[in-house]
């Protein structure tokens, strides 16, 4: 048996840092269609009609399967049972058909064709078939999510795991600066659409990117094939509960769940809150959190690579659950409210968000071993999605509980809602079912105060209060005319809710030209941030005690 036969693939930099490069192409576009929606917001609502409503369902129809339909634990289980090929290729047609569907519902679909489903109520078709296709995205996406750290793990065991981990990350997030960077100016230049065509076509490379990348996992296993490796037993369902009843995978899960939950849903209230705290202009608020995953992307391999050499890997998840605590410590801080100081302050949250993860998802294979990985980071996951839907919920309740006069006036926008729809009826002579009229104008009511109160935290202008008077001044008169131009000829519920729908569409650039001015106090927010920070340095630490109770070897260095 000559030499190259009996030398593994792995051992090869060259082969084990292109196929790291290959497997991560579909990550990139992954990521990039996450942030790519979110970003083109203010033309949805324009060119589409979309209520924020209609993209809050959207945007958090990313978790629906993997969360309620548990396809997250699925997609582990199964990775574990048929193996990296199987599962990677099964995710990654499976954000190609998500993405597809998404496009087609955007360019294909009517925007006020409307639908009556149980759950959601009255919905735009539109909407819901989006949302079927980016929950189907969802699943793909973070199946390969767990599919590429197992096939990391695969090349890079006892080598530079950690670094080949963070480099892949930051392939990741080089798409989502992407998105950041050129979604809207893309809708803008082009069409609402334009972004999410790209999405697709990063979906189409990610596939092709992960058949390449089974040529070389074929290669790797054939490579292995006379060597003496050591046999492990294949998965068993019941291997799930040597997983689960692990104190040590407990502490990550855990800490993965209140880390990222104290970044994730912080980024999303960044911009109103710069805005609100350190009185930054609406049209610069986005810059300052942009700051956090363009700097993610040197340091997590720096991180990594770092963990690879000296270990401290415990150490290092602690020391960025601390900057975690001391960032949104000075933000809570009511009298530093310069932005040059939030500024400084996001950098440092980067650095926090560069120290966890690059030593957090290497540190996975030290305390479940291979065969069982793609199950456990599979659990994380999962148990980190539960968090980013609960955390920002939560958020948002503190955030309406203390700010209770900031609220727009509800009562004014119903009464002049009631009016108009009132007004259109009784001039066309429509008879209707008053239940149903009151429906109406309920639906109608939420979307224009939601409409409204995400409008504002967005532009601010330099107003002193609330005008909700002349807003629903406003509503009246114009609504009217938005209604004239509906052809209503009978007074069917469908019909009352189709009209409450033009409503709120018409309300969308009335509400943007009131340029009204809601400062919320975020004091609260943030120290619920604070918490989930401490929470996060006691958990980490407590990690480290069981690592130094069993002897995992999380502070060892990586490479032999
Ligand atoms: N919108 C981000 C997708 C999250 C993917 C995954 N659940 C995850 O957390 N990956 C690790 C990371 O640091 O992004």
């Amino acid at each position: 048996m000559t030499e190259a036969i009996q030398k593994s693939l792995r051992e090869s930099p060259i082969a084990r840092w292109t196929a790291m490069f290959v497997v991560s192409m579909s990550m990139f576009g992954a990521y990039y269609f996450n942030y790519a929606g979110s970003s083109v917001k203010p033309i949805l609502e324009t060119a589409l009609g979309w209520t924020s409503n209609d993209i809050g369902l959207y945007t958090g129809s990313y978790g629906w399967f993997n969360v309620f339909f548990l396809m997250l634990i699925f997609s582990g289980i199964i990775l574990d049972k048929l193996g990296i090929r199987v599962t990677g290729l099964a995710a990654t047609a499976f954000m190609v058909v998500g993405t597809a569907l998404n496009y087609w519902a955007m360019t294909s679909l009517s925007s006020a064709a409307m639908i009556t489903l149980p759950l959601f109520g009255y919905i735009k078709t539109q909407v819901i078939i989006s949302c079927l296709g980016f929950a189907i995205f969802g699943v793909g996406s973070e199946a390969t999510g767990i599919t590429l750290s197992k096939a990391i793990v695969k090349w890079f065991k006892g080598k530079e795991m950690a670094l080949a981990m963070g480099l892949q990350m930051s392939i990741a997030r080089l798409g989502t600066a992407l998105a950041l960077a050129i979604s809207l100016p893309l809708a803008i230049k082009f069409s609402y659409s334009t972004p999410i065509l790209l999405a697709f076509i990063l979906m189409l490379i990610g596939l092709i990117a992960f058949i390449t990348y089974i040529v070389l996992d074929k290669k790797l296993d054939a490579s292995e094939k006379n060597l003496v490796v050591e046999e492990e037993e294949p998965f068993r369902i019941k291997d799930i509960i040597s997983i689960i009843t692990n104190k040590a995978f407990w502490y990550i899960a855990i800490l993965c769940v209140l880390f990222y939950g104290a970044v994730f849903p912080f980024l999303y209230y960044a911009p109103d809150f710069v805005i609100n705290k350190y009185h930054v202009s609406s049209q610069f608020a986005g810059f300052i959190p942009m700051l956090l995953p363009f700097g993610t992307i040197f340091l997590t391999p720096l991180f990594g690579g770092i963990y690879d050499k000296k270990g401290k890997g415990a150490t290092i998840m602690i020391v960025g659950a601390i900057l975690l605590l001391i960032v949104h410590s000075f933000l809570a801080v009511p009298f530093l409210n310069y932005w040059l100081f939030a500024a400084v302050m996001v950098i440092i949250l980067g650095i926090a968000f560069s120290l966890v993860p690059s030593a957090m998802w290497p540190s996975v294979p030290k305390i479940i071993p291979e065969k069982k990985l793609g199950t456990a980071y599979a659990v994380i996951f999962y148990i980190q999605n539960i968090g980013l839907v609960v955390i920002p919920m939560l958020l948002g309740v503190v955030l309406t509980a203390s700010n209770p006069n900031v609220s727009p006036n509800k009562a004014l926008i119903k009464s002049s809602i009631e009016q108009s729809f009132n007004k259109v009826l009784a001039t066309n002579q429509i008879t209707y079912k008053p239940s149903d009229l009151s429906d109406a104008i309920d639906k109608t009511t939420e979307n224009v105060v939601d409409s409204i109160v995400q409008t504002t935290f967005y532009t601010p202008a330099p107003q002193n209060e609330v005008d909700t008077a002349a807003l629903a001044n406003n509503i009246v008169t114009n609504n009217l005319i938005a209604a004239k131009q509906l052809s209503l000829n009978n007074g069917s519920k469908n019909s009352l809710l189709a009209m409450g729908n033009a409503f709120s569409k018409a309300t969308y650039p009335i509400i943007k030209n009131e340029k009204l001015n809601i400062t919320y106090n975020y004091e609260n927010d943030i120290l619920l941030f604070v918490l989930l920070g401490l929470l996060s340095v006691v958990v980490g630490f407590l990690l480290k005690l069981e690592d130094k109770k069993k002897g995992y070897g999380l502070e060892s260095p990586n490479m032999k």
